[in-house]
């Protein structure tokens, strides 16, 4: 899959843009999070897509070269939405849930893919690679070039770098079990920084409940006299919030929060 999404990256400009990103759209090459002519962009080409369910995909996107790319990605799918089930069976049962929990609330589940390249960059001091934010899935799965570092996640205040450990997936916890959790499990406040030398190429898979799921904290994990942190929305609802919104740190999860 690697291999595939950078031979993506490398075509033609012309070519890659037969899958164009629509403004204020969410699938297809090209940047997101793009709301103003005069915000400073992220250094960073993405192609997105959803993947499942099969309402969210828009094959008109999916690249036809590589040849492979969509058989691949297709396979690959397959594997990360069977770790996401695993991930989130131990996730419940660290929690004391019937393992089954997450998997049986989240209905069909909604799972898309981002590959995110990162071209080297002349003035890494003046620009990020992807600003900081949280996903809002319940779970990411991350992938990211052997030997070229670029995430960072937020701790304690301060950033610390993830190095890439070769073979090694990165799984980061998205705002929608942070709700779910009442706020036992944070999402991680993350971001990519450039690099004046590599590019850098990372495949990030989300998971996330259907979108008509409701979304609050589990009754079971709100504990006698503590307070419900999050109101309770729809997925759907989180979802659109969340792609209408600046990359700002956590911000968008005020959209849940009680104060
Ligand atoms: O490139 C990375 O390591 C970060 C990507 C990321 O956080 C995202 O696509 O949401
Ligand atoms: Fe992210």
């Amino acid at each position: 899959m690697e291999r595939l999404s950078r031979e993506f990256f490398m075509l033609p400009l012309e070519e890659k843009e037969r899958y164009p990103m629509a403004p204020g759209g969410i699938q297809g090459y090209g940047h997101a999070f793009v709301f103003s002519e005069d915000q400073k962009l992220d250094w960073c080409n993405m192609l997105a897509l959803g993947v499942s369910p099969a309402f969210i995909r828009q094959p008109m996107l999916w690249p036809t070269t590589p040849a492979a790319f969509t058989d691949t990605l297709e396979r690959y799918s397959a594997e990360v939405r069977a770790l996401c089930h695993r991930l989130l069976e131990h996730i419940a049962e660290t929690l004391g849930l019937a393992p089954g929990t997450f998997a049986g609330m989240f209905g069909d589940a909604v799972q898309a893919v981002r590959m995110n390249f990162y071209p080297p960059c002349p003035r890494p001091d003046l620009v990020l690679g992807l600003s900081a934010h949280s996903d809002g899935s319940a779970v990411t799965v991350l992938q990211q070039d052997a030997g070229r570092a670029g995430l960072q996640v937020l701790r304690d205040g301060a950033w610390v770098p993830v190095h890439p450990v070769p073979h090694a997936l990165v799984v980061n916890l998205g705002d929608s079990l942070e709700v779910l959790t009442n706020g036992r499990y944070k999402s991680v406040e993350h971001r990519a920084v450039t690099n004046g030398e590599q590019d850098r190429l990372s495949i990030v898979t989300f998971y996330a409940p259907a979108y008509d799921v409701e979304l609050g904290p589990l009754p079971e994990l709100v504990a006698d006299g503590e307070p419900c942190r999050y109101r309770r929305f729809k997925h759907g609802e989180y979802s659109r919030h969340y792609v209408t919104s600046k990359l700002e740190g956590k911000k968008t999860l005020d959209f849940a929060k009680i104060n």
